[in-house]
C-alpha cells in the first residue's frame, strides 16, 4: 500500500509535558482518514508538527516517502493544503480576493484557477460579498479553498465540522468527499464529531494522551459493527466447538466470553450447551456506535 504519511514514533514536549508520546501512524494514499480524539488528545499539535509548523522532540515522519530530516521536505510540504485551528482568511476581503491574495503569496502566474476553485467550494455566487459577512460554513470551505490553491495532493483539515449548523455540516461532508472521489485528495480530518466522521472517513486512527491507541480501515470497523452477541459460558471449550460446528462466526474475547457474529439461533445453541453440561451465564447484543468503539478502546488503554 502507497503512504501519503508515515509517523514514526513521534514525540512531541513541551518543557516536562509529553503531549505526543511515542507515536505511528499511517495514512494510506487516497483516504479519508478520520483522527479521533477527545479536547487535549493532541490531535492538533500532531498536525502542527507535520505541517512543519513546529518541531518534533523526538522520532520522525515521512511525507510522499520523504523524511522529515531530509533537506527536500520543504518542497514535498508543498503537496500540503491545511487548515487548522479555523481558516486563514481575511475578513474584509471577497472570496475571490482571498485567493487572488494567496495566489500571490505562492506566487502563481495567473488568476486562472480561481473560478474553478470557487465553483469546488460552492462559494462561486458570493460576488462582493466580504467574507466577515459569511455563514461560519462558508468561511469554513472558504479556508479550504485557500488550502486548495497550490493545488495539493494531501488535505489537512483540523476540526472541520466544529460550530457548524446541520446545513454546514452536510455542505462540508459533499465537500470533503467531492475533493477526494474527484480531485483523488488525501484527507486528514481531526474531529470529535464521530458519527458524522463516520459518514465519510474511509480509515480511522483513535489517540488518545497522544499516543495512537488503534488504526483500523473502515472496512474493519464495520465488521466489528455487525450485529454481535456477547455470550458468556461456564466452558468456553466447548462453546466454540458448538460454534464451529454450527459454522457460526466468532471470536473469543475472554476466558468466557465470546463475540458472535450474524444471527444466532439460541434455542439449538442452548441446548447442545446443556447436552455437554456447559452453563450459559448470559447473552446480550452488542449495540456499537463509533463513539462506544471509541470510549471502549481508550478505556481498554487506561487499563492496560
Ligand atoms: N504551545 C504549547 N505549549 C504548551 N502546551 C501545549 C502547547 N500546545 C498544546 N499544548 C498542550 O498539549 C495538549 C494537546 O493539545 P492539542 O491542541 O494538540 O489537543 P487536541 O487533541 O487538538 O485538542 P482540541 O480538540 O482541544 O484542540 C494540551 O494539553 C495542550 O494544553
Amino acid at each position: 500500500m502507497d503512504y501519503v504519511l508515515q509517523v514514526q514514533g513521534l514525540t512531541k514536549k513541551y518543557h516536562q509535558n509529553t503531549v505526543i508520546n511515542d507515536l505511528h501512524m499511517s495514512v494510506p494514499k487516497g483516504a479519508i482518514y478520520g483522527f479521533v480524539g477527545k479536547n487535549g488528545a493532541g490531535k492538533t499539535t500532531l498536525i502542527r508538527l507535520i505541517c512543519g509548523l513546529q518541531e518534533p522532540t523526538a522520532g520522525t515522519y515521512t511525507l510522499y516517502g520523504t523524511n522529515h530530516h531530509e533537506s527536500d521536505i520543504s518542497t514535498t510540504r508543498r503537496r500540503i493544503g491545511a487548515v487548522i485551528e479555523g481558516p486563514s482568511i481575511y475578513m474584509n476581503m471577497t472570496a475571490e480576493d482571498n485567493l487572488k491574495m494567496q495566489y500571490r503569496v505562492l506566487g502563481l502566474p495567473s488568476f486562472d484557477g480561481i473560478p474553478t476553485l470557487l465553483r469546488l467550494v460552492g462559494l462561486e455566487h458570493t460576488g462582493k460579498k466580504k467574507a466577515k459577512h459569511f455563514s461560519l460554513g462558508m468561511r469554513q470551505r472558504l479556508g479550504i479553498a485557500v488550502a486548495l490553491c497550490g493545488d495539493p495532493d494531501f488535505l489537512v483539515l483540523d476540526e472541520p465540522m466544529n460550530g457548524l449548523d446541520p446545513k454546514g455540516i452536510i455542505e462540508m461532508r459533499e465537500l470533503i468527499l467531492k475533493l477526494n472521489r474527484e480531485q483523488q485528495i488525501t484527507i486528514l480530518i481531526s474531529s470529535h464529531i464521530l458519527d458524522e466522521l463516520a459518514r465519510v472517513a474511509t480509515h480511522y486512527g483513535f489517540i488518545d494522551n497522544g499516543k495512537m491507541i488503534q488504526e483500523i480501515s473502515s472496512t474493519e470497523l464495520e465488521k466489528v459493527f455487525r450485529k454481535c452477541t456477547r455470550i458468556k459460558v461456564t466452558n468456553i471449550g466447548v462453546l466454540t466447538r458448538v460454534l464451529d460446528s454450527m459454522q457460526q462466526e466468532y471470536t473469543v474475547v475472554s476466558e468466557e466470553a465470546v463475540n458472535v457474529f450474524g444471527e444466532v439461533h439460541i434455542t439449538p445453541l442452548v441446548l447442545r450447551l446443556a447436552n455437554e453440561h456447559c452453563n450459559v451465564l448470559s447473552i446480550h447484543e452488542l449495540d456499537e456506535s463509533l463513539e462506544h468503539y471509541y470510549l471502549n478502546i481508550v478505556g481498554g488503554a487506561k487499563h492496560a
